[in-house]
């Protein structure tokens, strides 16, 4: 799978966020997006999932000789601080993704299982989300990405306010997932840019 993007613009209000970028992104490959505060990469990020409109240009998904837009259910999206529902269990957040994939229960049961102990949190599986920390809420949200077992895994500052140790889990995390999916990663973490086979280096949305 590689996917292609041409000359894309993104405009929100009267601002050009983004302004004709063109890149590719292959699967088995970590990209980083690297650029200052406010540069728009998580807009790109956006840009590329679809929940930002492009005012002109492409983003192609191109498998064999087919090119189609992005497809929603292609995309695993690991958002800034997390995205858990803190009410409900550690497990029950993992759940409600592996079910969404339309497999039965029990499949979905143990793939959750799975993708916990993954990050190494199944200890916490009964838990309500909101009570694990930071680095064990970001571990949450890329079990909920395994879970959903995507080609494209888009991942939005995912070592921000981690220590060292949990840093480096997220980028080991990351490069497992790698043989199966497609990564960008938006973030300033030199180690974690360091780890990555591609880098885009945002300014002022060019
Ligand atoms: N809905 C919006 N309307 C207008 N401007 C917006 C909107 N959303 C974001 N922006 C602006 O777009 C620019 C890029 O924002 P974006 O969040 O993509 O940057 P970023 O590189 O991810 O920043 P950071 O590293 O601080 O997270 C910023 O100047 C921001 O203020």
């Amino acid at each position: 799978m590689r996917l292609i993007a041409h000359d894309v613009i993104v405009e929100l209000g009267s601002t050009r966020i983004l302004d004709g970028l063109s890149f590719t992104l292959k699967s088995g490959t970590i990209t980083a997006v690297r650029g200052p505060s406010g540069s728009g990469k998580t807009t790109l990020l956006g840009a590329i999932a679809g929940s930002v409109p492009i005012e002109s240009g492409t983003i192609d998904w191109c498998d064999g000789d087919q090119a189609i837009p992005v497809p929603a259910g292609a995309v695993a999206w690991v958002p800034q601080g997390g995205n858990a529902l803190g009410a409900r269990t550690t497990l029950d957040n993992v759940l409600v993704a592996a079910l969404s994939t339309g497999i039965s229960d029990t499949a979905a049961l143990r793939r959750s299982i799975q993708c916990l102990q993954r990050v190494d949190i199944a200890p916490r599986k009964r838990n309500d989300a909101d009570t694990l920390s930071g680095g064990e809420q970001q571990r949450l949200s890329f079990a909920r990405a395994l879970a959903l077992d995507r080609p494209l895994v888009l991942a939005d500052e995912p070592t921000a306010g981690l220590d060292r140790a949990n840093a480096e889990n997220v980028v080991a995390l990351l490069r497992s997932l790698r043989s199966r999916s497609a990564i960008v990663v938006a973030t300033h973490d030199q180690h974690l840019i360091a780890a990555c086979d591609v880098v885009v280096d945002l300014a002022r949305g060019a």
